[in-house]
């Protein structure tokens, strides 16, 4: 009787094994039935299903997720480009564009409920760890009230009252570089994130990082480099599964995440150091903030998202054009010789050059000719197409569909510039010249373009001018390679620029 019972017990049990068995094979083609239909769907019956590309990146959201994150992000898509033409389909929904004309199309102002609205998948925003500030919003008239708080902070009033503090940083910057380039080479790459971060600290929270005067990178803004990865990350999860997004903390390697959340801890307490002081001299751009603050709505949360996003966004993009700037001089002796003639002959002293006569048309000419060939921001910002769908680059987009122009693939296609791996700043002064220039649009364009773009240009000009007329440098690694060696995680990963400075001859 025991062994009939024992005997009938393992069978019920073997038969109740089975039926997990049956249940969860019977899930798993379930799923493989869902994912194929999906993909099939995706590449065959898809509104976008008529525009070229990989089928691999059409079936579903996994290439983007890769190209996202594994730093080859503009190598791969100018290759797409370059085997497709100038509009691929490189996500189910999403379309890139190669082109000058869809510049205008998508970015530039349209009548209501016709604008082509930041595509909130990669703007990101939560209550944990993306705060929701300017840069971000996608309702149009919400960001309009915030533009309209920052735009006095930006104003030529405003530059005019800051260029003292930047020729201070500037002025700073070549005493560290002098002094310490007496030692041996140095990496600019660092000397230029202190510059600009300090120009931001002073001017966005009236703070002194110190990065300059310590020669070494202010622990806040080191975190917030860290962190610049974060977002490749989290917009290659967010894309996979929102689901999984939400519990985003198991998926993001753990130093980065380290980083993004002593950032934010970090952030908030810098705002609230700020509030603490009263009675500033002149007004910093949280003064703007803090003054509309109550009226926007905002909490402690929004405000540390403006403060990261500020410095973030006016530090890192200039510093990574002074490293495109210096690269390709070193790299284009031609170009080089011409700009210290121009410099050299124009100013007798460094006092001399200030924010108002550093403004000559080479100078202007080498500045727009970087930021055409190493854009800081140089993949495509997304946008989604409006109600009823609309023309971009001469091609209808169904509604809904997420577009965008990939900013270095525009600014290297053939089609607009001649020689576009040439850095030939003659190409923006020779009225004969037959490039697109407007394929060039590193601050993008229309009511999301940069604020900061007057303030940008400011640094460039100033910083770019006293290097020239105080140093002769000189890349000491014959083999860096700038766009074989950089890596792109929305933002550029800049390799080293170790460089030997020498003070000019005769000075
Ligand atoms: C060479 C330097 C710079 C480049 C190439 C650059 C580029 C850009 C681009 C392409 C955008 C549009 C982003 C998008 O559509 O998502 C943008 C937006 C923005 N930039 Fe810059 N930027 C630079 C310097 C600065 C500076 C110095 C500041 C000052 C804090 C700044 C603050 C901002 C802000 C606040 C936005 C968001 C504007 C809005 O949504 O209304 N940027 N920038």
């Amino acid at each position: 009787m025991g062994l009939v019972t024992l005997l009938g017990g393992q069978f019920s049990a073997i038969l109740q094994s089975w039926s997990w068995l049956k249940a969860a094979a019977m899930v798993a083609s379930v799923l493989a039935f869902y994912v194929f239909g999906h993909a099939i769907y995706n590449i065959y019956f898809h509104p976008l299903s008529k525009f070229p590309g990989p089928k691999f990146a059409a079936m579903s959201h996994l290439f983007y997720a890769r190209i996202s994150v594994n730093g080859d992000f503009v190598k791969t898509m100018t290759a797409l480009h370059h085997k497709y033409g100038d509009v691929v389909r490189w996500t189910p929904n999403e379309l890139s564009f190669s082109s000058a004309e869809a510049w205008k199309d998508i970015y530039t102002p349209h009548k209501p409920g016709e604008t082509f609205v930041k595509d909130p998948g990669f703007y990101l925003i939560d209550d944990t760890l993306r705060a929701k500030m300017i840069a971000n919003i996608s309702d149009p008239e919400e960001h309009k009230q915030a533009r309209k708080m920052l735009d006095p902070a930006f104003s030529n009033k405003a530059l005019f009252q800051n260029q003292d503090v930047v020729l201070k940083y500037v002025n700073m910057l070549m005493t560290a570089i002098q002094e310490e380039s007496r030692k041996g080479p140095i990496n600019l790459v660092d000397y230029f994130n202190w510059v600009t971060s300090d120009i931001l600290g002073e001017l966005a929270f009236s703070e002194a990082f110190g990065s300059v005067e310590n020669r070494k990178t202010n622990s806040w803004i080191a975190t917030l480099f860290d962190a610049t990865k974060f977002g490749a990350y989290d917009g290659a999860i967010h894309s996979l599964s929102p689901v999984i997004w939400k519990h985003l903390q198991f998926f993001v390697p753990r130093k980065m995440r380290e980083a993004i959340v002593n950032h934010i801890s970090q952030s908030k307490d810098k705002l609230l150091a700020r509030i603490g002081k009263a009675d500033l001299e002149h007004r910093d751009i949280c003064s703007y903030i803090l003054e509309k603050k109550d009226e926007m709505g905002m909490n402690d949360w929004n405000l540390a998202g403006y403060a990261q996003t500020l410095v973030m966004a006016g530090s890192e993009t200039t510093a990574t054009s002074f490293c495109g700037l210096t690269y390709y001089l070193c790299r284009t002796p031609e170009v080089y010789q011409k700009l210290k003639d121009e410099v050299r002959g124009r100013f007798k002293t460094m006092d001399e050059i200030t924010i108002q006569t550093a403004t000559f048309p080479y100078l202007t000419a080498v500045i727009n000719e970087v930021l055409r060939i190493y854009p800081p921001v140089p993949i495509a910002l997304p946008r989604v197409t409006p109600k009823g769908g609309a023309m971009v680059a001469g091609v209808f987009v169904p509604e809904g569909a997420i577009v965008g122009v990939q900013s270095w693939c525009v600014t290297h296609n053939p089609k607009h510039f001649k020689d576009p791996h040439t850095f030939r700043p003659e190409r923006w002064l020779d009225p004969d010249c037959t490039d697109d220039l407007s394929a060039s649009q590193p601050f993008s364009l229309g009511s999301r373009n940069c604020i900061g773009q007057p303030m940008a240009m400011m640094e460039l000009r100033i910083l770019i001018a006293k290097m020239v007329f105080l140093f002769d440098f000189k890349l000491i690694d014959d083999t860096l390679d700038w766009d074989r060696d950089g890596q792109c995680y929305r933002l550029w990963q800049k390799p080293p620029l170790w460089t030997e400075v020498t003070m000019r001859e005769g000075l």
